[in-house]
């Protein structure tokens, strides 16, 4: 879907938004306040970077890994953004993990392919076993976009609690049973009706919804 005359960091900005929103439904903040964000190299750990600004200033605690950082001036900036609030960079993902109340998995989305790389298998395996709550955007990481989870090892068993869906599903929602909201409101309906997409009905100012199983299939 072409995104018109809107901007990547216009887009990431309504995709982290979004993103912030489902963790504000799926981890109320009196449920606990610490979110460990996971931001992979690409425009998907950008979406986690933009997230994570927003989950700060309602009052949640957020801390960020991101251990592949983009040189381009978009991800200084966001990055820059969050460390003026004092936002901690932690480099020890499993350790993260033991004083957190809610993951955001920010790490791979539409262009994932192949096996996973490092520093991630570590990461994926970490997010595949742990109890605590993972929000993904846009895919579970280390999914493939069409056919989600591998068969065996890596991610094959990873299934985050919720699942934010940016501007559209893809295919992979058909394997994902967790809670599933669809993000990203700015496709105009010129744009919808090209691509014959159904625009979910937000409701009021939120900036995702959150579909039922049976909707799933969109
Ligand atoms: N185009 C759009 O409409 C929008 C895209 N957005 C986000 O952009 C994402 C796609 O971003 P990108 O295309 O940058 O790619 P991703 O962020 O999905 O991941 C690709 C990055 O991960 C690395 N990677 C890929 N496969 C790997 C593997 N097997 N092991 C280790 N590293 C691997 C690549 O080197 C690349 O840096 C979407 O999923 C969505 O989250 C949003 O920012 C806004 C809307
Ligand atoms: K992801």
């Amino acid at each position: 879907m072409s995104t018109g005359a809107f901007s990547i960091d216009q887009l990431m900005e309504l995709a982290g938004l979004a993103v912030s929103q489902a963790v504000y439904r799926v981890q109320p903040l009196d449920k606990g306040p610490r979110i460990l964000v996971a931001c992979g190299p690409g425009n998907n750990g950008g979406d986690g970077l933009v997230a994570a600004r927003h989950l700060f200033y309602y009052g949640y605690k957020p801390a960020i890994f991101y251990p592949k950082r983009s040189k381009n001036e978009l991800y200084q900036r966001l990055t820059k953004q969050l460390e003026d609030l004092e936002i901690p960079f932690v480099d020890d993902f499993s350790k993260a993990m033991n004083s957190t109340d809610h993951v955001v998995d920010a790490i791979f989305g539409f262009s994932f392919s192949g096996e996973v790389r490092e520093p991630f298998p570590s990461v994926i395996q970490a997010l595949q076993e742990t109890k605590i709550p993972v929000t993904s955007v846009d895919a579970p990481s280390s999914w493939d976009i069409e056919n989600g989870p591998p068969k065996t090892g890596l991610g094959s068993s990873f299934m985050p609690t919720a699942l934010v869906s940016l501007t559209a599903p893809k295919p992979l929602v058909n394997h994902f049973t967790g809670r599933h909201f669809i993000g990203g409101r700015f496709v105009s309906p010129s744009i919808a009706k090209k691509y014959n997409f159904e625009v979910p009905p937000y409701q009021g100012v939120d900036q995702v919804v959150e579909v039922g199983s049976s909707e799933q299939k969109l």
